[in-house]
């Protein structure tokens, strides 16, 4: 039996199903086995995106500050909105599929770049393969943040919201969710030991049992499972198999935020638009006639958005007795490496991490200004740093130190090669 088969059984076998106190392990389980085969529908096609999982025509370098993903049905205007915001030259025309490839461009905004993609349009059925689906989703999930496009004009518009939160969903793209509160640890041994800081309420009379089992779908036997807030069986699914097995990270569930541009408002009625403004996560406008997306102005309301969404932080960094460089700031990604000053460190060079004594802070993450910082601390947009690194004394140190540990290491190494050694030659001896 293929894959598609399997998840198909189980599929309806959970309709079968009743959703009641009794059936929740039964449930549990049957989740726990959809998730694994839908993973490996995943790697079968090699289309899980991890990485350099894309396929022929998806391969696109990563420039930029961060990424942005256009998905959308087709001909909803993903290309027309490109060209708006970029200025690329993605092809754009009346029929459906014009896009065919994974198109980049870049939007400058706010003295930043961020990658938009263009991508084919995806119909229901994309995530098992249908069309270019499942190259058009590894493609979301290697970006930072999803723009879904819509035509406002389209009949059935909320179902096709939904039908494109529902692919993305099925692997594994979790849509404006954070991470749910939960520690897992798998050990070697000891046993399964399961805690619970809070009541829950969702996996049934009995929260270990369930825990156990999914676990063991996952061939984890020994693991310290401590949850702090009240999750779903999907969440605890999602927990369960982002340890399990496959360390294959495209497997993981990953947690993005999305937003909404519905196109295409000069084919619609004021009152319907003003239906869809009030949709969560969602911006109306056209990009034809050029409602909320207004290229020579800056500050457009789309492009803010999608600022927003990326949640970038601008730094302005200065040297000691030196005003600070406002023309070209260091941008974090709170999705990629964070916006802590360690981040800001290793976003200018490795050696400065190194070296880095303390930071002097001044903007709105500081308590008064300047304020001296560690690595730890937390900016915030359009800060002004000034990093401080150790002096020469403190560096010879700091090297001799690292020498020293060098030293210990080498001959523990040798040690450990001279024991080997004399083992391999009594075994031949
Ligand atoms: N009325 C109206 N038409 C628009 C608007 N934006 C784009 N269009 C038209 O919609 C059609 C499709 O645009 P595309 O940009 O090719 O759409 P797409 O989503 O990239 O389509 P595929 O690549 O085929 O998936 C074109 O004829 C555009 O001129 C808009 O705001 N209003
Ligand atoms: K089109
Ligand atoms: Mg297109």
């Amino acid at each position: 039996m293929g894959v598609m088969e399997k998840i198909k059984e189980i599929e309806a076998e959970m309709a079968r199903t009743q959703k009641n106190k009794a059936t929740n392990y039964h449930l549990g389980t049957l989740k726990a086995k959809l998730a694994k085969l839908r993973n490996e529908l995943l790697i079968e096609q090699g289309g899980g995106g991890g990485g350099g999982g894309a396929s022929e025509g998806f391969e696109v370098a990563r420039l930029g500050d961060a990424r942005v993903a256009l998905i959308g049905f087709p001909s909803v205007g993903k290309s027309t909105l490109q060209c708006q915001l970029t200025g690329t030259e993605s092809e754009a025309a009346e029929y459906e599929f014009t896009t065919l490839t994974c198109i980049p461009g870049t939007m400058h905004y706010k003295k930043s770049k961020v990658q938009v993609l263009d991508l084919p349009g995806i119909i229901e059925g994309a995530a098992h393969g249908k069309g270019r689906g499942r190259e058009v989703i590894a493609c979301a999930r290697n970006a930072d943040a999803i723009l879904i496009v819509l035509d406002a004009g389209k009949e059935g518009l909320n179902r096709h919201r939904e039908i494109l939160e529902n692919e993305l969903e099925t692997v594994g793209i979790r849509l404006n969710e954070r991470p749910p509160d939960v520690t897992f640890n798998k050990k070697k041994m000891g046993g399964i030991r399961f805690a619970s800081t809070v009541p829950l309420t969702k996996l049934g009379p009995d929260p270990e049992k369930l825990a156990t089992q999914i676990m063991r779908e996952y061939r984890i036997t020994s693991a310290d499972l401590l949850v702090r807030e009240d999750i779903t069986v999907d969440q605890l699914v999602d927990v369960i198999v982002g340890n399990s097995f496959c360390t294959v990270v495209r497997l993981i569930s990953v947690y993005k935020p999305c937003c909404y541009f519905y196109n295409k408002i000069d084919t619609i009625t004021i009152e319907e638009v003003d239906q869809l403004a009030r949709m969560p996560h969602s911006l109306v406008g056209s990009v034809k006639k050029r409602y909320n997306i207004a290229e020579p102005l800056e500050d457009d309301p789309l492009k803010a958005m999608i600022w927003d969404y990326l949640g970038l932080t601008r730094i302005y960094t200065k040297r000691k007795g030196n005003q600070p460089d406002l023309a070209e700031p260091v941008v974090l990604s709170a999705i990629r490496k964070g916006t802590t000053v360690k981040a800001l460190c290793q976003n200018i060079s490795t050696q400065m991490l190194r070296d880095f004594n303390f930071a002097m802070v001044w903007g709105k993450s500081a308590k008064h200004s300047p304020q001296r910082c560690g690595v730890n601390h937390q900016l915030e947009d359009e800060d002004v740093v000034q990093i401080v690194t150790k002096t020469n004394a403190q560096q010879r140190q700091n090297k001799n130190y690292q020498a020293m540990v060098q030293g210990f290491s080498d001959k523990y190494h040798k040690k450990k090669f001279d024991a080997k050694k004399k083992k391999q030659g009594k075994l031949r001896g």
